[in-house]
């Protein structure tokens, strides 16, 4: 059976629709016994969104940035977050958005690009499914600074660690954003081995 048969929306609140859409919505959900049960569940749609580390086999490092995030910040978090470059599709190819984006945040600009999987980022309340891309790269491929886009309020550093140190720094909690660490652990896995 179709999940779409399990599922009768009854009724979608828009609780708040500014920069990004947040949702209400009552519906019933046909259980494993066949018991039909209403249930309430808010929803963050903020569009999906792709991510990429960029590698170096020979010099064995990875570029990543580091900037600050206001919802890591009032979470208890008193540090600039490092993550890998990402950005959100805005309706554009995966490949194509995160080419664009990493050269903006990285300044690099990349050539091929290894697309590894897709993952829902936080199942339970955003929408977000991330795209999630490798890619070779080595010096001469920085066209920039990098940085993003002072006007949206970017403010980025653009860091070239050793996959290595990059690896320890999950272990002793300097870094401790969720995509990054897959890629990483990705990385360890299949590339640097
Ligand atoms: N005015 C305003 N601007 C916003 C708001 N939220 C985001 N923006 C703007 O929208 C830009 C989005 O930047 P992107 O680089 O496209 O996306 P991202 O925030 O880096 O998203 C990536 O990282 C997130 C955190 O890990 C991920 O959640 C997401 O999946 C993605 O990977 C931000 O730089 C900021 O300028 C908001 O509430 N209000
Ligand atoms: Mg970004």
């Amino acid at each position: 059976m179709p999940l779409s048969d399990r599922v009768r929306v009854k009724n979608v609140e828009v609780l708040s629709d500014d920069y990004y859409l947040l949702q209400k919505t009552t519906f019933e959900y046909r259980r494993a016994n066949g018991e039909w049960q209403q249930q309430v569940r808010e929803s963050y749609d903020r569009g999906n969104c792709a991510t990429v580390l960029p590698y170096n086999l020979a010099q064995r490092t990875v570029i990543l940035v580091r900037q600050f995030r206001y919802p890591v910040f009032v979470n208890g978090y008193d540090d600039l977050l490092i993550e890998a470059a990402a950005g959100v599709l805005d309706g554009e190819a995966p490949e194509v958005r995160i080419r664009a984006e990493a050269e903006e945040e990285t300044g690099y600009r990349l050539g091929e690009i290894r697309k590894i999987f897709e993952a829902f980022s936080s199942p339970g309340s955003v929408t977000e499914k991330l795209h999630f891309f490798v890619a070779e790269y080595d010096p001469s491929m920085r066209v920039g600074d990098g940085g993003g886009l002072a006007a949206e309020g970017e403010d980025i550093e653009v860091l070239e660690l050793p996959i290595d140190s990059a690896l320890a720094m999950i272990t002793d909690g300097r870094i401790v954003d969720a995509k990054t660490i897959m890629l990483l652990q990705y990385a360890a896995l299949n590339i640097f081995r």
